[in-house]
């Protein structure tokens, strides 16, 4: 039996939430646009990951380095806390997702092995347990506990991160007919650089600033007013000091806001650019623009995507 796995791509703050909010997207059409992993039953005694996929050379080159083993590594700690018989498998990634890119590709593959682990064992696991693992394998990664990659790219949609630990993460209400444009400059920024560039503390005028976009932005989403909500999509707590990291991302911004873009900010911690879009007439205007002007190697990309409502998915 072979179980294939595919977890989405996300916005990680969508710039009001730092570090609290998230939203899944897929390409309009048929690409996917996150990591895969594969499982089956190992043909010898012992325990294999191997690796394919475009960035599969970007990750490191002993596979027990990479965040899947360690995913594979926890999980069986927890059957064995269960008292659950533990198997040898073998692991594929396709490893579809740039790395440090802002797109939540860590996440992608933790999401992806964590979601494969327990279909294969034919769900030990609930949402919330598999959820806290998720959390733990991000933190290792990236120096910090923060699920607004991992929530949403495992239960699909935005997400809000809420305090209660049992809960971890509450869905709101997405704009459905909104594009969401992702724009990969094809270059790296490391989540924990990127976290090291923003200050210690903040001033009482960001702190109130900040309560009050996102309360303003959450109201919104769920009295559907897209106006009000994309009017609060503005970022106090990151952009103005990672901004400076990302080649032309001042002037790209200032463009997109011009030119039609309901919001534009830093996808997670950058260098990917996200825009909301009204329209496919705008989605496809700007798209073309970023494609001409931000992308800064031939690895970059450009999609236009819709929320993605679905999250981690088997695939055939
Ligand atoms: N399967 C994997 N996917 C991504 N990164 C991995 C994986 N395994 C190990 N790594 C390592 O983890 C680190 C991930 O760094 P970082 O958190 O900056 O990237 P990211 O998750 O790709 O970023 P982002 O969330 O902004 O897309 C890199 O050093 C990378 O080599
Ligand atoms: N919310 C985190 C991770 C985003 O991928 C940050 O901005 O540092």
């Amino acid at each position: 039996m072979t179980i294939k796995v595919f977890a989405p791509a996300s916005i990680g703050n969508v710039s009001v939430g730092f570090d609290v909010l998230g939203m899944a997207v897929t390409p309009v059409g048929d690409e996917l646009l996150g990591d895969i992993v594969e499982i089956s039953a190992a043909l010898a005694n012992e325990n294999t990951l191997s690796l394919s996929g475009e960035f599969a050379s970007k990750l490191p080159g002993d596979p027990k380095d990479n965040i899947v083993w360690h995913c594979l590594e926890l999980f069986n700690k927890e059957l064995i806390n269960s008292t659950k018989p533990v198997q040898y498998v073998d692991l594929v990634l396709e490893k579809k997702m740039p790395v440090g890119s802002g797109l939540g590709s860590s996440a992608c593959s933790v999401v992806a092995a964590l979601v494969a682990l327990n279909e294969y064992y034919q769900k030990p696991f609930n949402d919330s347990e598999l959820l806290f693992m998720m959390g733990k394998m991000e933190a290792q990664i990236s120096g910090s506990l923060h699920y607004d990659n991992v929530a949403p790219c495992f239960l699909g949609g935005l997400q809000l991160m809420v305090t209660d630990p049992q809960v971890i993460t509450r869905s709101l209400p997405t704009f459905d007919d909104y594009y969401w444009i992702m724009a990969y400059p094809g270059i790296e920024m490391s989540t924990k650089e990127a976290r090291d560039a923003l200050p210690k503390q903040y001033s009482r005028q960001d702190v109130i600033s900040y309560g009050q976009t996102l309360a303003t932005f959450i109201d919104a989403c769920h009295r559907n007013d897209a106006k009000q909500a994309f009017a609060n999509v503005v970022d106090v707590v990151a952009e103005p000091y990672r901004q400076f990291l990302l080649p032309k991302f001042i002037e790209t911004k200032q463009y997109l806001l011009a030119n039609g873009a309901s919001a534009a900010g830093i996808s997670g911690s950058g260098p990917t650019v996200f825009v909301a879009c009204e329209n496919q007439e705008i989605a496809e205007k700007l798209s073309n623009y970023l494609t001409e002007n931000y992308l800064q190697s031939p690895t970059g990309f450009v999609h236009i995507c819709k929320a993605d409502t679905q999250g981690a998915r088997l695939v055939s």
